[in-house]
């Protein structure tokens, strides 16, 4: 499976979500020989869930897998990568190590669609994005339009939906103001 393969994946994944009237985010986990090691979107809404992001849910589908078979993976995300899949994936990808030269770079890229997509509160993500290249794991951002319509629409019909999965009230309370 290469980087179009992978990435196309995390898209039907997206589209999944959006038909079950979640958050339309996806993922898809590769190894390093191009395996798809597992694949999800996120499922806050259809699980009532407050931590099933996009990105988790692919690595939780991926099952129990020793350390060598994450070992240079791509995780392929719609949306660039949140403060919430960094902090839930970095054990079990090695991802949170910075004084240990083993673990470093263990998952090699991931390849976030819409990096630069400026969020109803005004953040893009950075913090996540950040956090990764400085653990030395390449980071490609794809401006991918179709995730991006995908993401607009889905804001533009349920805000506090979306407030919600980025830990935000304040367009939830303005509406009930009204
Ligand atoms: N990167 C992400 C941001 C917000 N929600 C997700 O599921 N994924």
């Amino acid at each position: 499976m290469n980087d179009q393969e992978g990435f196309a994946i995390a898209v039907e994944e997206a589209k999944i979500g959006y038909k079950e009237g979640g958050v339309p985010i996806g993922a898809a986990l590769v190894s390093k020989d191009g395996k798809l090691l597992g694949r999800g979107h996120n499922m806050r809404v259809q699980k009532g869930s407050a931590i099933h992001h996009g990105e988790t849910a692919a690595l939780e589908n991926s099952g129990r897998l020793p350390a060598s078979t994450y070992k240079g993976a791509t995780m392929y995300t719609t949306l660039s990568p949140c403060d919430m899949w960094f902090v839930i994936t970095a054990q079990p990808l090695s991802i949170h190590s910075l004084s240990h030269a083993h673990a470093y770079n263990t998952i090699q890229r991931t390849v976030p669609a819409l990096v630069s997509y400026t969020a109803s509160h005004g953040s893009r993500f950075l913090g996540g994005e950040a956090y990764l290249k400085q653990r030395g794991v390449e980071v490609v951002v794809l401006e991918n339009a179709e995730c991006r319509e995908l993401m607009e629409r889905f804001i533009k019909e349920k805000p506090e939906v979306w407030n919600e999965d980025i830990g935000e009230e304040e367009r939830v309370h303005s509406k009930e103001e009204k």
